[in-house]
């Protein structure tokens, strides 16, 4: 099982530095202040200064939590193990307790460390009838590892979760994540960020009247979108191509990704959140969530 972890979930993928991520001022600032300084000078960040060992990130999908977390252990020089909560039911059936006990070991072994645990509703959900006696196990077991992490002065470990339902978590698991942060969609300017960044490696001719056109068509779309969005706009000119040429053609021979490009792919790429279902996570930030002062 360590072998397990140290291949599948400690992360080894390339460093994520904070500009990377497009937007999101608040929650960078907050997360420099509260976790990134006090891993990278413990002396000074103990007591009443003492970091929060629990973070949870919540918002629409495809907003940047993972790239978050991953930027969090990058910029704190941490090992980053990253686990999906449903796959402790899913795919180590019977395991999962283990797993989690065994995780959490293991990122000890590996201080400073980061535990990245996405879609953590899934194991921290209100309790119900049919949940299932593994599952109530594998949760508590979270929970005592949680708690060891968050009493233990000397361990450098955050745990971060990340969830799109923070409303099905529930109260004893909440209280235990200190801080809640809002991962909102991406402003106009951060929808631009993400464009650019795309395009950089691209053949292009956007000027930057064509991006702000791009930005005022695309309120509502999340990073992701974004991303896919860009995808879909660059195989324009792969279409405009006559199928015969493809396998002929030079690289530089493919015409540049423009304007017309875009507005095509506008018409398959549409925005994935809804706006009920923004409210609902703007009503939970507003009950539980750290904001903005
Ligand atoms: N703020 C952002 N800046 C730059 N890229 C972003 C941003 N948000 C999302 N993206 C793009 O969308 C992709 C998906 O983002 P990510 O996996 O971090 O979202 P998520 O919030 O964790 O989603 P989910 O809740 O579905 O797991 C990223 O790989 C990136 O290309």
């Amino acid at each position: 099982m360590v072998e397990l972890i140290s291949n599948e979930i400690m992360d080894h993928g390339p460093p994520v530095a904070w500009e990377d991520i497009a937007g999101l001022e608040f929650a960078k600032k907050t997360i420099k202040e509260i976790v990134v300084w006090p891993m990278l000078r413990p002396d000074i960040f103990t007591g009443l200064r003492g970091p929060p060992k629990g973070l949870l990130l919540f918002g629409p999908p495809g907003t940047g939590k993972t790239l978050i977390g991953k930027c969090i252990a990058s910029q704190s020089k941490s090992t980053f193990f990253s686990i999906s909560a449903s796959s402790l039911t899913s795919k180590w059936i019977g395991e999962g307790e283990k797993m989690v006990k065994t995780l959490f070991a293991v990122a000890r072994v590996h201080q400073p460390a980061v535990i990245f645990m996405d879609e953590i509703d899934s194991l921290l959900c209100q309790r119900s009838e049919q949940e299932h006696e593994s599952s109530r196990r594998i949760k508590t077991e979270f929970l005592v590892q949680l708690d060891g992490v968050a009493t233990g002065e000397d361990d450098r470990i955050l745990v971060v979760g990340a969830t799109n339902r923070p409303q099905e978590i529930d109260e004893a698991a909440r209280r235990r994540f200190v801080k809640r942060l809002y991962i909102p969609l991406p402003e106009s300017s951060a929808r631009q960020q993400i464009i650019c960044r795309l395009l950089m490696k691209q053949r292009h001719n956007l000027a930057e009247d064509d991006v702000t056109v791009i930005c005022s068509k695309t309120e509502g779309y999340s990073g992701a979108d974004m991303a896919n969005l860009c995808r879909e706009a660059a195989l324009g000119p792969i279409r405009r191509l006559d199928f015969n040429d493809i396998q002929n053609i030079s690289e530089d021979q493919v015409q540049a990704i423009d304007l017309q490009d875009f507005l095509s792919a506008l018409k398959q790429v549409k925005a994935s959140v809804s706006s009920q279902d923004l409210k609902l996570y703007l009503d939970w930030n507003q009950k539980f969530g750290s904001w903005d002062v």
